[in-house]
């Protein structure tokens, strides 16, 4: 698909690997839109972009917050053509320790934000999508793509919940891309590995330079707009379709 002129949603997308999605798409020539429920930020980028870029304060747990986004998107940029699921939020909390036994609550957290919001959002964006003219050779409506992790696959120790939150999200890229396909949107899961961003930030600096040191190369973090050129290609390779794609300099981490 052509990023030029098209309807781009990001959830999620007003900091870290959303906006630099934001910021690359907007350059490109698309007309987006940040879905996030950080004001400040948010509107602070949109401000920073121009009149091709708008912030909706959002939860992607929030259907009906969700609706309302999507509405303004529509009549910002006339067609939602590509949606990038951004939003997550992370934990870190072992099932037993001496802080005690795992919470409900923070487990549900994670799972109603990360999967649940991801697959709210996919749910009533695709019924926009579902509604666009096809476009060229193949007839193409739209993109998805989602964000999963390397912790889908090999999640250390206090990744209970964050592991299952994106290893659900990898578990529903396929059949959501089958069940798309008659309408010719397509469904890419991205699962970057360690990247430098403010989510990581919550990581003690010990974490962080002990799990940029185990990529085998670059042996270091990776930069947002690496995220971001990424997905930029998988919405411009329509052969693209119903995959997870780790990226992530090869690390596997290790259990803590
Ligand atoms: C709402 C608050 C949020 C807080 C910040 C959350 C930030 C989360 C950022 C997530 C970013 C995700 C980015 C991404 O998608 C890519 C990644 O996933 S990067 C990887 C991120 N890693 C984590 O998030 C790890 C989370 N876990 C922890 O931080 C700690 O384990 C935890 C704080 C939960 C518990 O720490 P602590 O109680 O201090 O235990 P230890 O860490 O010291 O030890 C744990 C356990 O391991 C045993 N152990 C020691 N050495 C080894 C070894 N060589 N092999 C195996 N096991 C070892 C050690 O004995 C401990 O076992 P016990 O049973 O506790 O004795
Ligand atoms: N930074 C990293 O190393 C990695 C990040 N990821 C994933 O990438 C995605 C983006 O992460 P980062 O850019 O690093 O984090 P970030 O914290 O910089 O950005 C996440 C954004 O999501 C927003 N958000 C959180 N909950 C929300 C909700 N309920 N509704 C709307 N917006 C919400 C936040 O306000 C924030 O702006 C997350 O899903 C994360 O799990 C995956 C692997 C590695």
């Amino acid at each position: 698909m052509h990023i030029a002129n098209k309807g781009v949603i990001v959830t999620g997308g007003a900091s870290g690997l959303g906006a630099a999605c934001v910021r690359l798409l907007t350059e490109a020539g698309a007309r987006t839109t940040i879905i996030d429920f950080n004001t400040e930020t948010g509107t602070a980028l949109a401000n920073e972009l121009g009149e091709a870029c708008i912030f909706v304060k959002t939860d992607v747990t929030k259907e009906e917050e969700v609706q309302a986004a999507l509405q303004a998107a529509h009549a910002h940029s006339g067609e939602i053509n590509i949606l990038i699921n951004c939003a997550g939020i992370g934990v870190a909390e072992k099932i037993l320790s001496k802080r005690g036994i795992h919470t409900l609550a923070s487990f549900s957290k994670v799972i109603s934000v990360n999967l649940i919001g991801t697959f709210n959002v996919i749910r009533l964006a695709s019924a926009l999508m579902a509604e666009n003219q096809p476009e060229g050779e193949d007839g193409e409506r739209g993109v998805i793509i989602n964000t999963a992790s390397v912790a889908a696959f090999d999640g250390q120790i206090g990744q209970a919940a964050y592991s299952a939150s994106k290893g659900g999200i990898v578990g529903m890229t396929l059949p959501i891309a089958r069940e798309l396909a008659s309408l010719g949107i397509r469904v890419v899961t991205i699962a970057p590995g360690i990247f430098d961003t403010p989510l990581m930030a919550g990581l003690p600096e010990a974490a962080r330079v002990s799990l940029g040191q185990q990529v085998p190369f670059p042996s270091r973090l990776g930069r947002p707009d690496e995220y971001a050129s990424l997905a930029k290609h998988i919405i411009e390779n329509t052969m693209l379709n119903g995959e997870t794609i780790r990226l992530d300099g090869a690390i596997r981490m290790s259990s803590h």
